[in-house]
């Protein structure tokens, strides 16, 4: 099957800043995909771009076979979306909406929809504009999977959601990339995509770090804490493939977040002079992220002295 998803060094130039350097992405179908990025990390704009709203400076993307910026309203079609700042029209109902736009989507939008408002408990004859954020928010939901899209793309999906409703609905995100279709979430809260998500891509400053299986991920990051002699030891350096993504000391200790980490290594760091001891622990997705957005990221496979890393 084809990828739902592809980028190709897609960049996005904005007078103050560049937002997305040259982002390399392939989403299968059947995934629930998280994107993961601090505040400014590109996502908003990568999502306006997958949907059309917004033209890349340069690069290429398809989404569902389509390219969003030369057919962005048959993309629109096809995918369901919720930004992070849900525009709806203000003084239709709840039930208003729900009726304009299944007129647009036709086939069994209204009837879709009208389960999800009672599932959500949604007053069906208040106008949006007297929802609260929760409400809005649910309103949003519901239009956008009524039409039961291929492609689901959720900014920020569970921001002003309660506990029980944004676990439900993450839930319900599983059974979806069950039945065969892809879920895409930008989200802040690591925790809750941790839940849910089978591939997971960071994005920082602009730029792709990593996208690949959280289960993946998870097995090839450790953090190494290595016990020194004396402070100014010098450690060996990590070969092929070990990526060093973050380290700190403290004191005697150094601590080291690295990817691809091999037993040959562990044998070459414990014998090495003034080592006293290498011990490795696993991270959750929540230090995983950190080590890869943190800004005292060292570059790859560098000496690393005591003294340049206090
Ligand atoms: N229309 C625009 N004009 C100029 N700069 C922009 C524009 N849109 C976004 N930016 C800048 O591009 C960068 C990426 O913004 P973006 O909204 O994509 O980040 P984000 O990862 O979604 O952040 P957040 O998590 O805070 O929502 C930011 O530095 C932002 O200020």
């Amino acid at each position: 099957m084809n990828d739902i998803i592809t980028t190709k060094q897609l960049t996005m130039h904005f007078r103050s800043c560049d937002a997305l350097r040259g982002v390399d992405l392939t989403i299968k179908p059947g995934t629930v995909f998280a994107l993961l990025g601090e505040n400014g990390a590109g996502k908003t704009t990568l999502i306006r771009i997958l949907t059309g709203f917004q033209k890349p400076t340069s690069g290429s993307c398809r989404v569902c076979d389509i390219d969003p910026t030369s057919q962005p309203l048959e993309v629109r079609c096809k995918i369901g979306y919720v930004s992070d700042a849900p525009a709806l029209y203000d003084w239709m109902s709840v039930a208003e909406i729900g009726w304009f736009a299944a007129s647009i989507y036709g086939g069994d939008f209204h009837s879709t929809y009208l389960d999800s408002i009672r599932r959500y408990e949604l007053p069906a004859d208040r106008k949006i504009r007297h929802l609260s954020k929760g409400q809005r928010a649910k309103v949003s939901l519901s239009l956008a999977i009524a039409h039961d899209p291929e492609l689901l793309i959720l900014d920020e999906p569970t921001s002003g959601l309660d506990p029980m409703v944004r676990r439900d609905f993450l839930e319900s995100m599983i059974d979806r990339a069950a039945s065969g279709r892809t879920v895409f979430l930008s989200s802040h809260q690591i925790s809750e995509v941790e839940r849910v998500a089978d591939t997971i891509a960071i994005l920082h400053e602009g730029r792709l770090r990593i996208c690949c299986p959280l289960s993946e991920l998870k097995d090839s990051v450790v953090e190494l804490t290595i016990s020194l002699d004396d402070p100014l030891v010098t450690v060996p350096t990590l070969p092929d493939p070990a990526e060093v993504l973050r380290e700190e000391t403290y004191g005697r200790q150094r601590r080291v977040v690295v990817r691809n980490y091999q037993s040959d290594m562990h044998t070459v760091l414990t014998s090495a002079p003034g080592v006293a001891g290498v011990s490795a622990r696993d991270l959750s997705l929540e230090e995983i992220f950190i080590a890869y957005t943190d800004g005292s990221s060292p570059s790859r496979n560098q000496e690393h002295p005591a003294k340049s890393m206090v």
